[in-house]
C-alpha cells in the first residue's frame, strides 16, 4: 500500500503538501498537483515537504553564510562593489535595498543585509573567509536546481503542458540565490522600515528556506490580511512570482509579501536569518501566455514579451530609470 499524500492545512490559505508522490512517481501525484493547482491560483503561495534538498548542504550554506555576516563591516563591504565576474558574489549592506519602492512606496531601506549568487550573474571574486563558502553556494544552488525542476514538472501537469514544456526557458536560467541576515534589532527601525518592505517577486517563482523567529514573512490575502507564513522545519515557502503570473494569464497569482519587525518586548534573540532561491528564466525566454490559458475564448491580456525586456521594463517602473 501507497500511503496518501500529506496535505495538511496549517492554515487554510498557505497549503503545507508533501511533494514525495509526485517526485517518486507513486500514486497520490495526482493529488500533488491539484492541491498545487489550487494554491497557485488562490494565494500563489504554499509549502512543500517531501522535496529532497540534502538538510547538511542547508545547514552548510546557512553556518558558513552566519560565519560570514559576523565578518567586520569593512571585509563584507569589499565584496560589495561588483566586478562584474560571472559567477562571482555580491555582498548588499544593511538597508541597502527598500523593496517598497519596487511597489512605488518610499520606505527607508530594508532592515537587513544579504549575500547574493548566480551562476550567470555578475558579482565579486569570492572572498577567502569563511572556508568553503564559495562551494557551500555552489552545492545548493545545485539542489535548488534540482527542486525547481521537479515543481516546474508539477506545473506542467496542472496547466496541461507537455511535462518537459518549461525546461528549455531554464537551460542558461539567471536565478539568483540569496542568503539574508535579519539581526537583532537593537536600535528601533525608522519609521515605515520593515525588515523587508511589501513587494512582490519578479521572476517565474521563489523557493524560500525560512526560519521561525519573530518578525517573519507575510503574505497578503487577497482581501488584504497580512497572514503569517507557517515556518516549518525543513519544509521550503514556494511562491509564483510576476513573470509567471503573466505567463499564465494571471490565472496563477504573484502576491505580495513582506518580512515584519520583531515585536519591541521580543527584540533580544530575533535574528532571522532566510534563504531565498529566485528561480528565473533566460533572458531570451519568451513570455507569452501558455495556450491553456488562452483557450476557449479567453483573450490574451498581454503582449508577449522577452524575459530580458519584462525585467526591464519592471525595472524601469520601479526606478524611474
Ligand atoms: O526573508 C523572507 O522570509 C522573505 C524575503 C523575500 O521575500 C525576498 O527577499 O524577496
Ligand atoms: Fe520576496
Amino acid at each position: 500500500m501507497q500511503s496518501a499524500p500529506q496535505t495538511q492545512t496549517v492554515d487554510q490559505e498557505i497549503p503545507v503538501i508533501d511533494i514525495g508522490p509526485f517526485i517518486r512517481n507513486e500514486a497520490g501525484a495526482a493529488a500533488v498537483v491539484a492541491a498545487i493547482e489550487t494554491a497557485a491560483r488562490d494565494t500563489g503561495f504554499f509549502l512543500v515537504t517531501g522535496h529532497g534538498v540534502s538538510p547538511e548542504k542547508t545547514m552548510k550554506l546557512y553556518n558558513l553564510a552566519r560565519a560570514y555576516f559576523d565578518l567586520s563591516e569593512n571585509y563584507k563591504r569589499s565584496h560589495g562593489r561588483g566586478t562584474g565576474v560571472l559567477g562571482g558574489v555580491a555582498f548588499s549592506p544593511m538597508a541597502d535595498e527598500a523593496l517598497a519602492a519596487t511597489k512605488g512606496i518610499k520606505t527607508p531601506g530594508d532592515y537587513k543585509e544579504s549575500l547574493n549568487f548566480g551562476l550567470r550573474l555578475p558579482g565579486d571574486v569570492w572572498p577567502g573567509q569563511p572556508e568553503g563558502i564559495e562551494a557551500a553556494f555552489h552545492d545548493y544552488f545545485a539542489e535548488m536546481e534540482t527542486l525547481a525542476r521537479h515543481l516546474r514538472r508539477i506545473f506542467c501537469q496542472a496547466i496541461g503542458l507537455d511535462a518537459n514544456y518549461f525546461e528549455p526557458a531554464f537551460e542558461n536560467h539567471l536565478s539568483a540565490l540569496r542568503v539574508i541576515n535579519y539581526p537583532e534589532q537593537e536600535e528601533d527601525p525608522l519609521p515605515g522600515q520593515l525588515r523587508a518592505g511589501v513587494h512582490t517577486d519578479y521572476g517565474f517563482m521563489t523557493i524560500l528556506r525560512s526560519e521561525a523567529s519573530s518578525g517573519g514573512l507575510q503574505v497578503q490575502s487577497r482581501d488584504g490580511r497580512w497572514l503569517d507564513a507557517p515556518s516549518i522545519d525543513g519544509a521550503y515557502v514556494i511562491n509564483i512570482a510576476d513573470a509567471f503570473m503573466r505567463w499564465s494569464n494571471d490565472e496563477w497569482v504573484s502576491t505580495p509579501h513582506r518580512v515584519a519587525n520583531p515585536p519591541r518586548e521580543k527584540k533580544v534573540s530575533s535574528r532571522r536569518q532566510s534563504i531565498p532561491f529566485f528561480v528565473n528564466p533566460s533572458k531570451d525566454t519568451l513570455i507569452k501566455c501558455l495556450e491553456p490559458f488562452c483557450a476557449d475564448g479567453k483573450q490574451a491580456k498581454y503582449e508577449p514579451i522577452s524575459y530580458g525586456d519584462y525585467i526591464d521594463l519592471k525595472t524601469k517602473q520601479a526606478f524611474g530609470r
